[in-house]
This record gives structure tokens, sequence and C-alpha cells, in this order.
């Protein structure tokens, strides 16, 4: 996985000088201004500054090593890292007014409304000079990315799925020790849940269009199968 990942992330400077005068420039468009409220019209189409971004969306499940492997991608190529569930719990951390409905939804293992995600996203790349950027755990949900390409007039141009027995991201996040909220077994059933019904639909559709890049970990004999796992039988609120 990893060396295609690389190999994918390489051709994308090739893409970076393709996409001048792409069709960014034929988009109705106003600037997004950084510390604005969040809110959006119904018809409004933000896009980052750089017109020629070239943007990656990281898939996984929890605890599927997605904020690990991004490290390393920055490391290596450059790339500006934004975690969408970083810049959810940094809004719970300032006086937002979304404040509180986010930590809910966060510990319910659940999802932010779209509108709010897609401006924290937007804010930090409007922020940013790097024109190549990971966008991790983001979008969640066919709601999510259905709003990102409405807002922003635009798709990614990869998407890296990390794949990873279930089993192993419980026994991950369970140990992880970062004093997440949502790192404990009540959540984590929920969020599987929530990924399995809600995210793996994003992932079928980036792999119809050949965005995907799939990465699997091997598949061992004490691995929980789909059917066994821990919440499978709770309900997806
Ligand atoms: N390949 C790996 N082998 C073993 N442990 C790993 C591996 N990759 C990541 N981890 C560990 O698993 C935990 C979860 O990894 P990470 O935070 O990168 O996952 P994530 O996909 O970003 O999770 P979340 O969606 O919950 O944010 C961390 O403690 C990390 O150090
Ligand atoms: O786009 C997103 C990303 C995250 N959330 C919420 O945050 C938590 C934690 O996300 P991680 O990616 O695991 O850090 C997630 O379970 C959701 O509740 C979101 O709503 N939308
Ligand atoms: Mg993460």
């Amino acid at each position: 996985m990893w060396k295609r990942a690389t190999a994918t992330l390489k051709s994308s400077l090739s893409l970076h000088i393709t996409k001048e005068g792409s069709k960014y420039n034929t988009f109705h468009c106003h600037r997004f201004i950084s510390g604005s409220p969040l809110h959006f019209q119904e018809n409004d189409v933000i896009y980052p500054k750089h017109v020629d971004s070239v943007i990656t969306f990281v898939l996984g499940g929890p605890g599927s090593g997605k904020g690990t492997q991004c490290a390393r991608i920055v490391e290596t190529y450059g790339f500006k890292h934004l975690s969408a569930g970083d810049l959810l719990r940094k809004e719970v951390l300032s006086a937002s007014e979304y404040g509180t409905m986010i930590l809910d939804t966060i510990r319910e293992g659940r999802i932010v409304p779209s509108a709010v995600t897609v401006k924290l996203i937007l804010r930090e790349m409007e922020c940013s000079d790097n024109h190549k950027f990971l966008i991790d755990g983001f979008p969640r949900s066919e709601e999510n990315r259905i709003a990102f390409e409405r807002i922003t007039g635009s798709e990614p141009d990869f998407v890296l799925f990390f794949d990873c027995p279930e089993e192993e991201m419980v026994k991950r996040v369970l140990s992880r020790n970062q004093g997440r909220i949502d790192d404990n077994i009540e959540t984590i059933k929920k969020r599987l849940k929530v990924f399995e019904a809600l995210n793996l639909p994003v992932v079928d559709h980036y792999e119809k269009r050949g965005k995907l890049h799939r990465g699997c970990t091997p598949v061992g004999p004490g691995q929980i199968r789909s059917e066994n796992r821990p919440g499978k039988d709770d309900n997806v609120k």
C-alpha cells in the first residue's frame, strides 16, 4: 500500500501543473474569510485561495492509522495535514457557539453537520501557503462528500483508504492514551457502526470514480469478522 500511495503522491506533482487554468476558474465563487462565523448560504460556492491545490482525502476506520500515515506523508512529501477530527476538537476548546454540539456528537460517535466541518477545513486551507492537502477523516458520509464538492466546486484528486481488521482498530484505539472522549469501548462500537453504514459508501463512490487507493492490513486467524464485531447490533442514529 505504502509504495502505491507513494507513487500516487509523486504523480500529484504533474497533476499540480496540469490543473493550472482548469475548471476552477469558471466557477462563480467568493473568497472565504478566515474567522468568519460558521454559516453558509444555500448557493455558496467557496474555494481555497490556491486554485491549483492538490486535495487528497484520507479515509479508514477509527484507529486504522490515518493520522500516523499522514504524519509520514507530511515528512516525506510536504503535504499540509488537516485532520477533520482535530479541527473539531480544537473548535470545542475555543469559544465556538458549536462547541457543545460538536462535543456531544463526538461523544456519541455521530457525525457533525457538514456545513460546520467543511468550513473548518476551508478556513485552514485558506490560512495555509501549501498547495497540497491531506484531509484526514473526511468526508465521513455521502452528505459530507456532496457538501464539500458543492461548496468548493471541486472533487479530491486522490483518496487513500487504510483498511484494517476491526479487532486491530479496537485494540489500537483502546491503547491510544490520548485522553480522547471517544476512545472507550461504548463509543468505539458506535464509531464502527457509523463507519460501516456511512463512510464505506463514500469509499465505494470514489472507487467507482477511479480515485481510490486502497491499502489492506493482512487478515490473520484472530480477526473479528464484520458480523461478529462488538456493537454489530446497535442502531446507527
Ligand atoms: N501500523 C500500526 N501498527 C500498530 N499501531 C499503529 C499502527 N498505526 C497506528 N498505530 C497506533 O494506533 C493508534 C491509532 O492510530 P491513528 O491515531 O493514526 O489512527 P486514526 O485512523 O487517525 O484514528 P482516529 O480515526 O480514531 O483518529 C495510535 O496509538 C497509533 O500509534
Ligand atoms: O469529518 C468529520 C470528522 C470527525 N467527526 C467526528 O469526530 C470524531 C473523531 O474523528 P477522528 O477522525 O476519529 O479524529 C468522529 O467520530 C466524529 O464524531 C465528524 O463528525 N466529522
Ligand atoms: Mg486520527
